[in-house]
């Protein structure tokens, strides 16, 4: 069952948990969106005293954070791995029966491709989040990064798999936004999203898609703030 809700104090919680986590010589994924900002800037106040990480920015909007809290950034390429990613999600199945506990929709800044990227290489990824990101089944549109040229031919490929495509506009420009990787985004809403892992293969598969948002079988454990405290899952 999905809630409503999520306030500041809660993603700050969930935020601050997970950068406590965080340990002398890491190398930190450093993931995107508001909740996925107050680890930034938690874990900016502990290199202020002391801490010693390198991040590896998921983002722009991540890149900028973490040069403004201090933290000394790196890239995939110059390290040997990474050791926890904290990054935030649009939607987390939290049913621990079902096969999907723990599958999330991500894309809601338009950074999947880079945040399943970055998130995928850590050896432990921590979900940060709101009780309104909790859902028993995904239902949310699936945001889709696609090469330019490609969105129309990915959308007719996506209403084949009876989905249905919404190019992704910007608030306050006339025409679509374009990803930091100059790519477009389609959000494609299947209704309620019985098999994520299949969903997720069929999407990989097709031509002139970068990424889409479905992370299934990625997260190793979520940290839900709320008014009074954290929640803990592990998948
Ligand atoms: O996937 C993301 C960006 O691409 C974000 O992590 C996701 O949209 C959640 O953002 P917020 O914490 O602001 O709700």
């Amino acid at each position: 069952m999905k809630t409503e809700g999520g306030s500041d104090g809660a993603k700050r919680r969930a935020g601050d948990r997970a950068a406590e986590a965080v340990e002398d010589g890491f190398v930190v994924g450093l993931g995107t969106g508001s909740t996925a900002a107050c680890a930034i800037r938690a874990l900016g106040r502990a290199v202020d005293d002391g801490l010693e990480i390198r991040g590896i920015p998921t983002s722009f909007q991540a890149r900028k954070l973490a040069l403004e809290v201090g933290i000394p950034l790196t890239d995939l390429d110059a390290v040997d791995g990474v050791d926890v990613a904290i990054d935030g999600a649009d939607q987390i199945v939290d049913a621990p029966d079902a096969p999907a506990h723990g599958a999330l929709i991500k894309g809601g800044g338009g950074a999947h491709a880079r945040e399943k990227l970055v998130d995928s290489a850590a050896d432990r990824f921590v979900v940060v989040a709101d009780p309104s990101k909790l859902t028993d089944r995904l239902d949310n549109p699936v945001p889709v990064e696609v090469l330019p040229d490609a969105h129309s031919v990915v959308a007719d490929r996506i209403r084949e798999l009876d989905g249905e495509p919404m190019l992704r506009n910007a608030e306050r420009k006339d025409g679509p936004i374009v990803t930091d990787n100059g790519n477009l985004v389609l959000d494609c809403a299947f209704g309620a999203i019985d098999d994520p892992d299949g969903l997720a293969m069929q999407l990989s598969r097709l031509p002139g898609v970068v990424e889409h948002g479905l992370f299934v079988g990625l997260a190793d454990m979520t940290y839900v703030g709320s008014e009074d405290g954290v929640d803990t899952r592990r998948y």
